[in-house]
C-alpha cells in the first residue's frame, strides 16, 4: 500500500502543499482533484521523487522506482528532441534495459503491442515532433504500458485531447483497474471522477477531504475553487 505520512512540498519560501497523510487503497482508482495551483502535480512529483518532501515521507510499501509508473503533464515535456515514437515507448522498459534499451530490436514486439493498445499501430517510426497533442498523449500512455507497473500516477492524462482519444485512454485506465493495478490520477472532469474513480483526494493547498468519491464529491456541484484545507482525513 502506498502511504503518505505528513507529506508537504515547498518551492523556496513558498508552501505549495501543506502536509497530507493517508493511504491509497491498492487495486483502486483514486482521483486527485482541486483548483489550479492546489498542489496536485506537486504531490505526484513528491511521490515519484521529482521534488523533495519538505516534511514527512512517502511509504511505497516496498515498491521500487520502476514499479511506480508516472505520466507527467504533457506541457512539461520537450518534444524537439530527435526521437522516434518507438524509441520513446521503448524507454518505458528502462528498469530492465537501461536508457539505451529502447533501441534494442528485442523490444520491438512489445513496443508494437503497446502502440496498438492506444490505437497507434504502425507509428513506431514516426518522429515524436510530428505528432499531434492527442497522438503524443497516446504514445506517452504506450510508454507507461511498457513499464508494466502495478502503481500508476497520471498527471492530467486527458488534458487537451479530444473525445475519441479520451475514450481510448480512459478504457486503458479502467482496464488497469480491472487488472488490480493502483491508479492515481489528477483530473479536472468531476463527471468522469464520479463515474469511474471510487476514491477521491481533494486538495486546496493541502488536504480538504480523502475518501469515497460519493462522500468527497457529492452529486450537487461543488465549488472546488472555494475549498480550503482542513485537518487531513485518511482514506479508509
Ligand atoms: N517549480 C516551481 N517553483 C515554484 N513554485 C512552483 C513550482 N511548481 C509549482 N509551484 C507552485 O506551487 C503551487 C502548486 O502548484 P501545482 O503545480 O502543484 O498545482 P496543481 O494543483 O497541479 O495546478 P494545475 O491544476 O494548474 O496543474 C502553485 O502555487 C504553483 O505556482
Amino acid at each position: 500500500m502506498l502511504r503518505l505520512h505528513d507529506v508537504s512540498v515547498e518551492y523556496g519560501p513558498h508552501l505549495a502543499l501543506a502536509p497530507v497523510s493517508g493511504a491509497f487503497l491498492p487495486g483502486t482508482l483514486t482521483a486527485i482533484v482541486g483548483a489550479n495551483g492546489a498542489g496536485k502535480s506537486s504531490l505526484l512529483k513528491a511521490m515519484v521523487g521529482l521534488v523533495p518532501c519538505a516534511s514527512g515521507h512517502v511509504d511505497r510499501g516496498g515498491l521500487g522506482p520502476a514499479q511506480v509508473g508516472y505520466l507527467p503533464q504533457q506541457a512539461a515535456l520537450d518534444r524537439t528532441f530527435p526521437l522516434s515514437v518507438g524509441d520513446l515507448v521503448g524507454m518505458g522498459d528502462w528498469a530492465h534495459s537501461g536508457w539505451a534499451g529502447a533501441f534494442f530490436p528485442r523490444l520491438r514486439g512489445r513496443i508494437d503491442a503497446a502502440l496498438a493498445s492506444v490505437g497507434m499501430a504502425g507509428m513506431a517510426g514516426r518522429s515524436i515532433a510530428a505528432l499531434s497533442v492527442g497522438q503524443f498523449q497516446r504514445v506517452l500512455f504506450a510508454r507507461v504500458c511498457l513499464q508494466d507497473a502495478p502503481v500508476l500516477l497520471l498527471d492530467e492524462p486527458f488534458a487537451s485531447v479530444d473525445a475519441s482519444t479520451t475514450q481510448v485512454l480512459l478504457d486503458l485506465v479502467l482496464a488497469w483497474g480491472r487488472d488490480g493495478r493502483t491508479v492515481i490520477a489528477v483530473l479536472h472532469d468531476l463527471g468522469m471522477v464520479r463515474a469511474h474513480f471510487s476514491q477521491t483526494l481533494l486538495l486546496a493547498g493541502g488536504p480538504v477531504a480523502w475518501g469515497a468519491t460519493a462522500d468527497v464529491l457529492p452529486a450537487e456541484r461543488m465549488p472546488i475553487a472555494a475549498t480550503t484545507p482542513v485537518t487531513p482525513r485518511s482514506a479508509p
